[in-house]
């Protein structure tokens, strides 16, 4: 495993993967480090709250790390890799997390021919059930992406895709979360407005969509078979799957996948 690693960026995501790779000792506290462009406080909090080493000085954070974790948002990253490039030589492997960002541009912004990871985590990583897509660039070996793979281990799954598909693997799993919880909002408001109670309504919700995802991971059955077994002819779930028809449920979810995707190509142009 590697001996130290440095995380540039002290955002939540940053924060899921601390608290992931801690808990599991794949590491020691002590060997992580990280900096944040200005947040003195958040950088003290991380480190009471993991016993991980903390500095506002990018050459301490990172000098002797082999690798390197970028969390910034994107449109910070040309900034972040020009306070970095003076310290990084081409023995250390970047992982960034960035939405878009290819790891071939990465490399150019750093001048040299240096081993680049993109990673795609999402924020489920923070109870130990992320989805990650994890891609290589040029110059990365198997033993650095096998490690890459052990850290994001820490916090659930990992699926390694071509870098053209981690669009994709972004808009299903990156920004995934948010759309079951857009789903979930608006359950919670029908259910209100069915007279439940916020807590009985909590309860049944969050239970039913914990249980349909463990069904498809438990049984193999395709969703659409599910889903049958769910709907019984001329009762209320096949009512409840019509009126979504009619709302054009579907086409707007896949829509939505393909709209994420073309905003994280965009990200990757700007
Ligand atoms: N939030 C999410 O669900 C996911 C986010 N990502 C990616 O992770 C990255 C970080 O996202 P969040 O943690 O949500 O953002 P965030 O805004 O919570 O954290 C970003 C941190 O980077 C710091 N920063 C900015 N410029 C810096 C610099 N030059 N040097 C050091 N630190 C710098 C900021 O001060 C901030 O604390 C983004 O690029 C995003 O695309 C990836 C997967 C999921
Ligand atoms: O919304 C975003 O751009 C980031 C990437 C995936 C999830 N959050």
């Amino acid at each position: 495993m590697f001996k130290k690693i440095a995380f540039v960026g002290a955002g939540s995501m940053a924060e899921a993967l601390i608290a992931g790779i801690v808990k599991s000792g794949v590491l020691e506290p002590n060997q992580i480090y990280v900096t944040n462009r200005s947040n003195q406080t958040r950088l003290q909090e991380l480190t009471q709250l993991y016993a991980i080493q903390s500095t506002s000085d990018t050459e301490t954070a990172i000098s002797g790390a082999e690798a390197i974790f970028l969390a910034m948002k994107p449109k910070d990253v040309v900034g972040a890799l020009a306070e970095i490039k003076p310290f990084v030589s081409k023995d250390k492997v970047i992982i960034s997390i960035l939405a878009g960002t290819e790891t071939k541009f990465i490399a150019d912004q750093l001048g040299m021919d240096l081993s680049v990871i993109r990673a795609m985590p999402n924020t489920s990583a923070t109870i130990g059930y992320g989805a990650t897509g994890l891609t290589k660039g040029a110059f990365v070996t198997e033993e650095q992406i096998q490690l890459a793979r052990t850290l994001f281990e820490t916090v659930g799954t990992v699926t390694i895709v071509d870098e053209e598909q981690m669009h994709t693997v972004t808009a299903v799993a990156g920004s995934g979360p948010a759309y079951f919880y857009y789903i979930v909002e608006a359950m919670e408001e029908a259910a209100k407005k069915g007279g439940l109670n916020q807590v009985d309504a909590k309860e049944l919700i969050y239970q039913t969509i914990l249980g349909a995802a463990e069904m498809l991971k438990q049984t193999d059955d395709e969703p659409a078979l599910l889903r049958k077994k769910i709907t019984s002819p001329g009762g209320t779930t096949e009512r409840g799957i019509k009126t979504l028809e009619e709302h054009s449920v579907k086409e707007a979810i896949e829509a939505a996948v393909y709209q994420a995707s073309n905003r994280s190509k965009e990200l990757g142009e700007n």
